[in-house]
């Protein structure tokens, strides 16, 4: 997407065809920043520290990684290695599994002489997949929102509740629930989107938010409990989010929150939709409560707050007794009964097996 007239992506190959360039999504919105990785530690590290996050960026950042380590060390137990080292980073996007195993089944079989470029080859091609698969969600997204657009008044803007950061930042590039809103409003639609700030690492205000102002996109930033208000007020037609893994039965793992948005939704009859790669989908699993690992993350992310002073200097600040214990779930669990679709890149599915084997037959 665009940063101020220059086009960017979430993560790239530098120009010197090795190392691997990416915005640090920590500094954001107060300050931009690249970051450079030169190692599978390095990767890693961005993985777990959420310089780089959300789930389809996160394997795309994975596969890169691997070359990284590939073009270290090409062995077989080298390679081992960085598998194990990346794919403990962060538990809950199935994403970096996805990623990992593709990269291991192109490299293993290939001569050591060979394994770099074929790393480097693949980790490219599934940063190419991510947007072309991304620009398909936001064609099949747009179809629901041009539907409602035709429902509506003329003049009135189609309000699109999201939650967490399923932007650009989140993928290589257009992001999945935002790829749909990038699309109606570049085709004309009068587009307004509530941006739930998503605690406690506010995705939402400081990655979401930044990112429609940069693309013109109307917005309001808003608490995360405002959501239902809004709902029983008939002030959002539509909720659009990501996620971090959908169950073979449609069951939807995503940032804490999401649930409790859904069953507002579900309460008041509002279309809720999940934006997805077919990469998301856990073919493995149909019990996403009790089979999702749900990523627990630091104390400090709850009992603090980063933000920028009125003199322009960025601050951490304590919001919790320093004597009180805290739990950070950055996770919850949809059932599938309150999704109304799942939009893929094969399109608007139900959010069930049957719907999901028959467009992925070579993934069931
Ligand atoms: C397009 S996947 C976005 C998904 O990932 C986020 O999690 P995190 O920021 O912790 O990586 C969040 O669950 C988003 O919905």
């Amino acid at each position: 997407m665009k940063v101020d007239g220059r086009h960017f992506r979430s993560i790239w190959l530098e120009p010197d065809g090795w190392s691997v360039g990416a915005i640090d999504q920590r500094r954001l919105p107060h300050e931009f920043v690249i970051a450079r990785l030169e190692t599978a530690d390095a990767a890693a590290d961005a993985i777990r520290t959420m310089l780089v996050r959300g789930a389809p960026l996160i394997g795309a950042t994975a596969a890169y990684g691997m070359a990284l380590a590939v073009r270290d060390d090409c062995s077989d137990a080298g390679i081992d290695r960085a598998y194990q080292l990346l794919i403990a980073a962060r538990p809950t996007a199935i994403n970096l599994k996805w990623a990992l195993d593709k990269m291991t089944r192109a490299i293993m079989p290939a001569p050591p002489s060979e394994r770099a470029l074929i790393a480097y080859t693949r980790a490219a091609e599934i940063a190419e997949q991510d947007v072309a698969i991304n620009r398909e969600i936001g064609q099949h997204g747009l179809a629901l929102i041009e539907a409602i657009a035709a429902s509506k008044p003329p003049g009135d803007a189609i309000n699109i509740l999201t939650h967490c950061n399923a932007g650009w930042l989140a993928t290589v590039d257009w992001g999945t629930a935002t790829a749909p809103i990038y699309l109606a409003h570049d085709r004309g639609l009068k587009i307004h989107v509530w941006v739930d700030e998503t605690r406690p690492r506010n995705q939402g205000a400081s990655l979401t938010a930044w990112e429609l102002g940069h693309h013109g996109v109307p917005h309001t930033v808003i608490a995360d409990n405002t959501g239902g208000h809004l709902m029983q007020h008939a002030m959002v037609d539509l909720a659009i989010v990501g996620t971090d893994r959908v169950t073979a039965n449609g069951d939807v793992c995503n940032k804490i929150g999401t649930y409790l948005k859904a069953l507002a939704a579900h309460d008041n009859g509002v279309p809720f939709y999940v934006a997805l790669p077919s990469p998301t989908i856990d073919f493995s699993i149909d019990d996403g409560i009790g089979q999702i690992p749900i990523e627990q993350r630091a104390a400090d992310e709850v009992a603090t707050m980063t933000g920028r002073t009125a003199d322009g200097r960025i601050e951490t600040v304590r919001v919790v007794p320093a004597g009180s214990p805290v739990a950070n779930y950055a996770f919850d669990v949809t059932p599938a009964r309150l999704v109304t679709g799942l939009i893929t890149e094969r399109g608007v599915l139900r959010p069930d097996r049957a719907a999901l084997a028959s467009a992925f037959p070579d993934r069931a």
